[in-house]
């Protein structure tokens, strides 16, 4: 996502007609930007803003508003709320949705989906498709950016088709076909364009192809020199090109000024041709009378297209172009051109009077007869994108969703990328893929231009694959359910795993490019990664491209802010990159404010061992929580705080799946050298909750997590917080490792005595993961949880009111002997590190001097801290008295995942853990120290989600 700024088309809190209000950008395209806005006429409804300058070259807007228009009601197009224009930008005014595929697969770890997801979106997409063709347009750049997850709660498991600025409509008025031209621009996507689209593009390409005498081959290239436009030659030896530019005329009135303009044109030398050779005739010419005027110098000599080839400077042309072959391929194109003007002229002729008078007109005219032709051109090169082209499209994308890649992904040159799509080897391509993927090619193959695909077929072939996989409609896709857990999914479908594992080989072997390449994808531009979107207009667009691409490579792809992150997938960095991002904040709000900020994060010991051992052994004594604690009064909170949450947004879908998703307990066992006794559990339930950006409440987050509330706040709506866990916790108070209200669980906070006391009746909505039922004793991403409450309320707080921390609050409202000996209240202690890891008093403490301080309260913390440290001196003193050591206060010696369903792993055996080592730099600047190793931790195996 990225923010307005001073160069683009609209400004964040600009108001377009009194209604809607910029919020923010979220993205550009090729032809346009995206906004973000809301309704401010209609609650406040989010919607999405599609605008255009009113200077751009092509204009796309007016198109795209004619198709969504009569998209109206079809469930895979967004909703038109409306459109508009002013001196400045075209906009238009449709429903906002959520992610776009392209992103999903992006943020998938393999670049890719899961059969199961891959296969019900292609139905989606396809029934999308057919939706467009069944208003009488082609999309013509279906691609996976252009399709959308829906954002609110009804339509989030929707897929939409985007952007029909591309669009053409292939049924005329009366509802027949129209007529296919003789050559179009390249419209669409190289990456997913089909080979259609690919042989309507410069002529070079075409030529290796085309059995071309080599006169014929010396004629186009030296006619190509001499100014002769594409479609002229593509016209005269049944190739294809774009063209260069739009044609001009000079002076409407002057037919002299058409001929000499026509040299640009093949539409107009047509009409040059026309007025020399037949204008004035009865009857169509014949071919010798083509022939012979053609020949004439006269004509030549004069104004007509002819005229450079037989220039004193191009003598070799001329004697190239007097060709007998060449002549013979003009002759027939050039006559079936004529047959249709005449007919034009005799049965319209206040059209062509009208162009005559118009230039304007007279183009169009020109252009509307050149397109009504068809000339001599072999039926294999005839060009016209027809509907099996988006399906072809779609076959691409289906592909690359579960290969991760096409082969043709990091060609740049569109003539190149079409030979490879032509030549390609199906059972290459589809490796691994399934059988009806093959069927599906099969049958695009077999249609043409006018031939209608039988979308039903293929809709039977991809229902076939979702039946044979054995697969839901409503299992959450991978997005849903967090990729960590795709392993799992990947072996429920077979061969898929095998295909995982050879795409990972392969993005292992250009890990550099790749991963280069998917960090830092430019913003959403013109084509899809590193593909070219053209509109046929740019003859050099493999340059242009090509600049683009350098560009792509520079710029990350989304400006991402760091609590914008996106929701799926795991999290974990994304909790320390925030936490880190934070802490950098407060560091410079604290030079400001000269407020001295101390952090420590070292993991906390309770974490990571037993704690009824821990407190038997260290004998620490802790006041328990009243049960009637006060509630929490601090119900606004800063929007920009954090919910850590989870993937869970479907409890009606197979409980055992889900619970197998949610619920990963690790029980990590201290290795005590002497003494066997020590045992730790770590429970890393939840481990895969993912940042809630949008959460303005981490109080309610980390206390209560309606679901309304996440799936009110989540596009995806694929959370149920982690935070669910705890109350269910408070609500059984039966951890074996501890009771919950016990000083070492960050949740024995006041704030969790808070919610210990809450009645049921008081918390309707709550909800309980499967996985829910065993108490846990405190966990790493609870200690998280409580570092990013409180650098929240840190960053936000400490110059606006220092109640906004839960735990300061509580803590303020509980007496010090009540306060908990553990809580994540920005406290201090610098040499954290350092100390006694079995010291269960690991803080995060700062001290800061806030404007509201009273002297009071500087004097009640005061005591509170010294209270704490002797505390801590007396453990220290007793721990050191004992012979028995502990390696280390972080070390998960013994990691044993609990699946539900089946399942138990180690996962590591002995030794320092040190993906999740995080000490404290003593210089003050705090920083988070964690190996990128996400996924040889997180993903865990799982039992088959079949079983
Ligand atoms: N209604 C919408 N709701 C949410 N996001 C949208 C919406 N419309 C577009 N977007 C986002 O903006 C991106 C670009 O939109 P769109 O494709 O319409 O623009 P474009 O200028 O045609 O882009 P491109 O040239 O890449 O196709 C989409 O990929 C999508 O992520």
């Amino acid at each position: 996502m990225t923010s307005s700024s001073e160069g683009e088309i609209l400004q964040v809190g600009q108001v377009i007609r009194e209604r809607w209000k910029i919020k923010s950008k979220i993205g550009g395209g090729g032809f346009g930007e995206i906004y973000e806005a809301t309704d401010v006429q209609n609650h406040h409804e989010r919607v999405a803003i599609k605008v255009e300058s009113s200077k751009a070259t092509k204009q796309v807007l007016k198109m795209e508003v004619a198709v969504l228009r009569r998209l109206q009601g079809k469930k895979h197009a967004c909703k038109f709320y409306g459109c508009g224009r002013n001196d400045k930008f075209n906009y238009l005014v449709m429903s906002l949705q959520g992610k776009n595929l392209a992103d999903l697969r992006r943020e998938a770890p393999k670049q890719c989906f899961s059969l199961n997801t891959a296969v019900r979106v292609g139905v989606q997409i396809l029934n999308g498709i057919r939706e467009i063709h069944s208003i009488g347009f082609l999309h013509r750049d279906v691609k996976p950016s252009n399709f959308a997850m829906g954002r609110t709660t009804q339509t989030m498991r929707n897929v939409f088709m985007l952007d029909f600025g591309l669009a053409r409509q292939y049924l005329n008025a009366k509802g027949d076909i129209r007529s296919p031209r003789s050559a179009a621009g390249f419209r669409g996507t190289v990456r997913y364009a089909a080979v259609t689209a690919h042989k309507n593009k410069t002529w070079e390409g075409s030529l290796e192809k085309k059995d071309l005498t080599d006169n014929e081959k010396r004629a186009i290239v030296v006619g190509r020199q001499n100014g002769l436009t594409m479609m002229t030659l593509a016209g005269m030896f049944g190739v294809h090109f774009s063209v260069p530019k739009a044609p001009r005329v000079t002076d409407r009135n002057d037919d002299r000024n058409i001929l000499k303009t026509s040299r640009t044109d093949p539409r107009l030398t047509v009409l040059a041709i026309r007025r020399e050779v037949c204008l004035n005739s009865p009857s169509p010419p014949s071919v010798s009378t083509v022939k012979r005027r053609l020949n004439a110098a006269e004509i030549m000599g004069r104004r007509s297209v002819m005229k450079p080839l037989i220039s004193e400077k191009n003598r070799a042309a001329r004697i190239l172009w007097f060709d007998e072959t060449v002549l013979h391929h003009v002759s027939q194109w050039v006559i079936g051109i004529l047959d249709d003007i005449w007919t034009q002229l005799v049965y319209e002729p206040t059209e062509l009077r009208h162009s005559r008078r118009a230039g304007t007109c007279f183009r169009r005219t020109a252009s509307e007869m050149h397109a009504s032709v068809t000339p001599n051109i072999p039926a294999n090169v005839i060009m016209e994108m027809g509907r099996q082209d988006d399906l072809w499209s779609l076959f691409y994308m289906l592909t690359e969703f579960l290969q991760g890649q096409l082969p043709w992904r990091k060609i740049k040159d569109k003539d190149e990328v079409g030979r490879m799509k032509e030549d390609v080897d199906m059972e290459a391509l589809l490796e691994d893929c399934p059988a009806e993927f093959h069927l599906f090619a099969a049958h695009l193959k077999t249609l043409g231009y006018p031939d209608t695909p039988d979308y039903d077929y293929l809709e039977s072939l991809l229902n076939q694959v979702i039946v044979k996989n054995d697969i839901a409609w409503d299992e959450p896709y991978d997005w849903e359910m967090g990729y960590e857990n795709l392993s799992a999914r990947s072996k429920a479908n077979g061969n898929i795993s095998a295909r995982m594992k050879s795409h990972t080989t392969a993005v292992i072997r250009d890990q550099r490019n790749e991963n280069r390449a998917l960090d830092t994808q430019a913003p959403i531009t013109m084509g899809e990664d590193e593909d070219e979107q053209t509109n046929g207009q740019c003859p050099h667009i493999g340059l242009t491209f090509e600049s683009a691409h350098e560009k792509a490579a520079e710029k990350p792809k989304y400006k991402r802010h760091e609590f914008l992150k996106p929701k799926y997938g795991t999290v974990n960095l994304d909790v320390i990159d925030a936490v880190n991002a934070r802490f950098a904040a407060c560091d410079e709000d604290a030079k400001q404010d000269s407020n001295n900020v101390e952090a420590n994060f070292q993991l906390p010991s309770s974490i990571l061992r037993n704690q009824a051992v821990a407190e038997s052994s260290l004998s620490i004594k802790r006041p328990r929580q009243p049960s009637n604690a006060p509630p929490n009064p601090d119900k606004t909170r800063s929007n920009r705080s954090i919910t850590l949450s989870i993937n869970n947004r479907y409890p009606k879908a197979k409980t055992n799946k889900i619970s197998s998703l949610n619920t990963v307990d690790t029980q990590a066992q201290m290795d005590d050298v002497s003494n066997n006794a020590r045992t730790a559990q770590t429970i890393l339930s939840r481990w895969q909750g993912s940042f809630d950006a949008s959460c303005d409440d981490v109080g309610d987050g980390m206390d209560d997590p309606p679901i309304e509330r996440q799936q009110r706040l989540a596009p995806y709506g694929h959370k149920t917080s982690l935070l669910s866990t705890p109350r269910s916790l408070d609500s059984n108070n039966t951890s074996p490792g501890g009771s919950p209200s016990s000083p070492m669980n960050p949740r024995a906070s006041p704030l969790a005595a808070r919610r210990a006391s809450r009645s049921e009746k008081e918390r309707p909505s709550m909800h309980r993961t499967a996985s829910c039922g065993a108490p846990q004793p405190s966990s790493i991403i609870s200690h998280f949880k409580g570092l990013i409450n409180s650098f929240n309320n840190f960053g936000v707080g400490n110059r606006i009111s220092r109640t906004t921390s839960i735990d300061e609050t509580a803590a303020r409202q509980s007496s010090p002997s009540q306060r908990p000996d553990f809580d994540y209240g920005m406290r201090h202690s610098s040499s954290m590190h350092t100390r006694d890891p079995r010291i269960p008093t690991q803080r995060i403490t700062a001290t800061f001097n806030t404007p509201n301080d009273t002297n009071e309260e500087r004097e009640k913390r005061r005591e509170r801290r010294l209270r704490r440290r002797s505390v801590e001196s007396n453990l220290r003193a007793e721990l050191e008295t004992p012979p028995q050591s502990v390696r280390s206060p972080v070390v998960v010696q013994k990691a044993v995942v609990h699946a539900p369903v089946s399942g138990v792993a180690k996962i590591r055996d002995n030794g320092v853990d040190e993906n999740f080592r995080i000490p404290l730099e003593d210089n003050n600047k705090p920083l988070l120290f964690y190996k990128r190793k996400r996924y040889q931790f997180l993903n865990f195996p799982r039992a088959s989600s079949k079983s």
